[in-house]
């Protein structure tokens, strides 16, 4: 590990937090992540303390581990080596339902809109009156309420992505982690998941996302966490990270030169 997280940072008695606001309470706290197959070490010793209510960023090159690493925090592959918390204790069973994950390629059911909706709160324990008053919500506020009977595969993509995001936010999770949500849309329909996410998170929901698209971490960021070759390059305040970087790998990046597998930055 090279930098510990940002959010981490402000822990330490060496000085004042680098954001007052990063002072939240831990949600998820992720220490010495290790994640090895076929004998490669794809994430490499990775500390990580995602705090309440805030949204932050985790950037770098193609193949840096992003992707993984978010799988990793949530549940959907176990580490190597590594250890994690869920608000101090345990990441147990209600841990996990407090969390949900979008992908850049969304899976949808073969049915309607409103069953996709319908499912994902079946699943969740929710029924009857509640249930409809919750999808009837997430069908107005993802503005897909013209296409509720509609098979959700014919959607556009942009439409499908709104659906995933507000099939996620409809199970009222406390952290949502989103894997590159806007990466192959257009700018009207990337403007309306980040306005969502933003709504979200102003509701409460803390977001961890992945993105490629640096207006996006200008417009969306509190905190950056940059990553190179399965470690945490850098990480701190967006504010500082895209205007200051400090690792030769984020400041390759941000100036175009670091590309494919981390190739352009000494490290
Ligand atoms: N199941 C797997 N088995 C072996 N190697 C893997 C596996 N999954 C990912 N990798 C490798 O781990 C590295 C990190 O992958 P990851 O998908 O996390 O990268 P990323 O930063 O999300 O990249 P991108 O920006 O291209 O999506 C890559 O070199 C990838 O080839």
């Amino acid at each position: 590990m090279r930098e510990a997280g940002a959010l981490a940072r402000a822990d330490s008695a060496n000085g004042p937090a680098p954001d007052a606001a990063a002072a939240g309470p831990v949600l998820l706290d992720a220490q010495g992540l290790r994640l090895e197959i076929g004998g490669k070490r794809l994430i490499d010793g990775i500390d990580i303390r995602i705090r309440e209510g805030r949204k932050t960023m985790v950037m770098g090159a193609n193949g840096a581990g992003k992707s993984l690493l978010l799988r990793l925090l949530h549940g959907l592959i176990a580490p190597s080596a590594g250890r994690m918390t869920w608000r101090g204790g345990p990441v147990d069973k209600s841990a996990r339902r407090a969390q949900a994950m979008v992908f850049q390629r969304p899976v949808m059911l073969r049915r309607s809109v409103l069953a996709n909706l319908a499912f994902a709160l079946k699943v969740r324990g929710l029924r009857g009156a509640a249930r409809q008053a919750r999808i009837d919500e997430a069908l107005d506020k993802a503005r897909l309420s013209d296409l509720a009977r509609s098979p959700a595969r014919v959607l556009s993509g942009g439409e499908q992505q709104r659906l995933a995001l507000a099939r996620a936010l409809a199970c009222d999770p406390k952290l949502l982690f989103l894997d590159e949500p806007t990466a192959s849309l257009d700018p009207a329909s990337t403007q309306a998941i980040e306005s969502l996410i933003a709504d979200a998170n102003r509701r409460g929901v803390t977001v961890v996302m992945v993105t490629h698209d640096l207006g996006q971490a200008r417009r969306l960021a509190d905190d950056i966490v940059f990553l190179h070759a399965g470690r945490v390059a850098e990480s701190g305040p967006a504010s500082r990270v895209l205007s200051s970087p400090r690792s030769e790998a984020a400041k390759a990046w941000l100036e175009g030169r670091l590309f494919l597998d981390g190739q352009g930055a000494q490290s």
